[in-house]
């Protein structure tokens, strides 16, 4: 079943008549329990891509976009849809900023993740039930936080940030995962853990998870499938194995990245069959 779907969705920020568009008419379908690299140069559109996703970002209105997650339509011809709170429970939205509060406890940051469930004034008081806690006791468990429940967000390293913020998407119960580059501040452990945990909710949980990534050897560890933009167009999208070393310099060009990973597996080279790259 089809997880996430963009149509035509092309982007263009600035009102200039003759801006040049971030995204050109993107088209990408991903199933239900993919894991999906977004790839590509920095100023690719990956953010942006993926900003549409959750209706944060909004397509041009004159190029007949739509995007539509778990059934659902986002935004249609540049416009959000009514029901979009609805939308945005299922989905999480992961960022490089970690997005806590820091004053907080780590579990209260969790709890946050469920408000979309209760009362607003409920929320707002901070009053969350025996279940609630227990949930989130959980959810903290599942990404290995569960000691540090107690202890203020802003204690925390950045890798155990970014799974407190996976910790409260899973208390959302977000059935799609978002990730824009979770792992660019982090040093190499600690990106190994979040893409570690990352993969095991899309594992385990069935959960669709579509991370935006600049090193390519972390997408080639952890996930299935690369999708690749170049000045706002999809050049390659195929099963991970398939993009080989040359295919990754023509991408980067001289901007590649450098390869953190020192457990990254040996690349094959194949054929360059999927690559459109000019
Ligand atoms: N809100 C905005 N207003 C104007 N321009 C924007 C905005 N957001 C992004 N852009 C521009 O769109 C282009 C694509 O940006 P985007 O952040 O999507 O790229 P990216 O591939 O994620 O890059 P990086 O890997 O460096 O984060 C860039 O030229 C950027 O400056």
């Amino acid at each position: 079943m089809t997880a996430i779907a963009l149509s035509r969705v092309t982007k263009t920020f600035s009102r200039e008549r003759d801006a040049s568009p971030v995204l050109r008419g993107i088209d990408l379908s991903i199933e239900q329990g993919d894991m999906v690299a977004l790839i590509g140069p920095s100023g690719s559109g990956k953010s942006t891509l993926l900003r549409h996703l959750s209706g944060l970002t909004l397509a041009d209105r004159d190029c007949g976009a739509e995007v539509t997650v778990l059934g659902r339509v986002i935004q249609r011809q540049g416009r959000l849809e009514r029901d979009i709170r609805h939308s945005r429970a299922q989905i999480g939205h992961i960022f490089q900023q970690f997005n806590l509060v820091g004053r907080l406890s780590v579990l209260k940051n969790v709890l946050i993740g469920g408000l979309s469930r209760i009362s607003t004034q409920r929320g707002l008081l901070g009053w969350f039930t025996e279940r609630e806690k227990r949930a989130a006791l959980e959810a903290l468990e599942r990404v290995g936080l569960r000691e540090f429940a107690l202890k203020r967000a802003s204690e925390l390293s950045g890798g155990q940030q970014q799974r407190v913020a996976i910790a409260r998407a899973l208390m959302q119960r977000a059935r799609v995962i978002l990730a824009d580059e979770p792992i660019a501040s982090l040093d190499p452990e600690s990106s190994r853990r979040v893409m570690q945990t990352l993969r095991d909710i899309n594992r385990r949980d069935g959960i669709t998870v579509v991370v935006t990534l600049h090193q390519v050897d972390y997408a080639q560890q952890y996930c299935r499938r690369a999708v690749a933009l170049r000045q706002g167009e999809i050049v390659f999208d195929d099963h991970i194995d398939v993009l080989n070393e040359t295919q990754i310099d023509q991408l980067y060009g001289s901007d590649q990245p450098k390869l953190h990973s020192p457990n990254a597996p040996s690349r094959t080279l194949l054929s360059d069959r999927r690559l459109a790259i000019a």
